[in-house]
């Protein structure tokens, strides 16, 4: 469990994170999300006490990180997977690690073989490449069997196999009871991996709770009707708060009423469907609707001949 109140931090009359409160809950993946500088690194640090809050509160598991007697064994955290020594072997690296919170080496091994890096234990941590690097992030994360983890962009880097392998460890990890509090750029990946979402932009909440919630309440489901009699239906479903268009002949695309509504309605009229298809937006689609306010680099697009270097 993590919990934040009222979490500020500034840095110079930057406001990198602002009067932020949540709470994080074990059993599930949350997946962080937020534009580039929107402050999710910085709430992350804060949580594992490498930022101080300038203002406001956070605790693990009922504690601040660094009350935790053996913090290694309460948060699991990969915040920055080059932040290694890399003259040392990945077998090495970790046993330093767990000697120096008491952790026996059978547990080295053990996480060594979790996280697929047995091939490449003995080699020098420098010539990882970047989706290695993540592994052996991942593998120090877990070397305390943490009950919550806290994973900065965990498949950056990853081949297809190894994003699949992160989104499997991490809900079996959830499903175990624990808290997994995640962040990624690959909107599809949370979309398939988190449970709940805390959306972040210039350091203030925009918006949390599960998934298909948040999506719903930024694009709203969509209903897909095609009836013989679609005039006649649509007008027996327009009220208040429904929304009605009509992509081609004997097609409905209905806002504010649910397929259930649109099948009842239809059945006591005697009215014939081909097709009824209830739609939700993508999590993107979400996403991009919730954070355009909040993206702090905007990308202006490039006139074709510019990018063809054409002038
Ligand atoms: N040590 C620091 N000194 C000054 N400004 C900082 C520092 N760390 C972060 N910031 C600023 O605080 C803001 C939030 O940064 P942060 O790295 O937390 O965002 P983020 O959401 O993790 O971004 P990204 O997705 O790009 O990693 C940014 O504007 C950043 O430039």
């Amino acid at each position: 469990m993590i919990e934040a109140h009222d979490l500020t931090k500034r840095f110079g009359d930057k406001t990198a994170v602002d009067h932020v409160s949540f709470t994080i809950a074990p059993g599930s993946v949350t997946g962080f999300l937020g534009p580039n500088g929107a402050g999710k690194s910085t709430t992350m640090r804060m949580v594992v006490g490498l930022d101080h809050p300038t203002a406001g509160t956070v605790t693990v598991n009922g504690k601040p990180y660094a009350k935790h007697r053996s913090p290694l064994s309460e948060v699991g955290v990969l915040l920055d997977a080059k932040a290694v020594h890399t003259g040392r072997s990945a077998r090495s690296h970790l046993r330093t690690m767990a000697a120096t919170h008491g952790i026996s080496t059978r547990r080295v091994d053990e996480v060594i073989e979790m996280t697929g890096l047995a091939g490449v234990a003995r080699k020098r941590v420098g010539g990882f490449s970047l989706g290695m690097g993540q592994r052996l992030g991942i593998a120090s994360a877990m070397l305390g069997d943490p009950r919550t983890l806290i994973l900065d962009e965990p498949v950056n880097g990853l081949d297809p196999e190894g994003v699949q392998w992160v989104r499997h460890l991490v809900r079996d990890l959830a499903g175990e009871g624990r808290t997994v509090f995640l962040s990624s750029h690959l909107m599809s990946e949370m979309a398939q991996t988190a449970d709940q979402l805390l959306v972040i932009g210039r350091g203030k909440i925009i918006t949390a709770g599960p998934v298909q919630e948040v999506i719903d309440s930024v694009i709203g489901a969509t209903v897909r009707v095609r009836s013989p009699r679609a005039t006649e239906l649509a007008d027996l479903l327009r009220t208040d708060g429904v929304s009605i268009t009509s992509p081609e002949a004997g097609t409905l695309q209905l806002h504010g009423v649910t397929a259930e509504q649109v099948g009842e309605t239809a059945a006591a009229h005697g009215i014939v469907l081909h097709e009824l298809n209830p739609q939700s937006a993508s999590l993107e689609e979400a996403y991009m609707n919730l954070t355009q306010d909040a993206v702090e680099y905007h990308s202006e697009p490039v006139p074709i001949h510019q990018e063809a270097g054409i002038r």
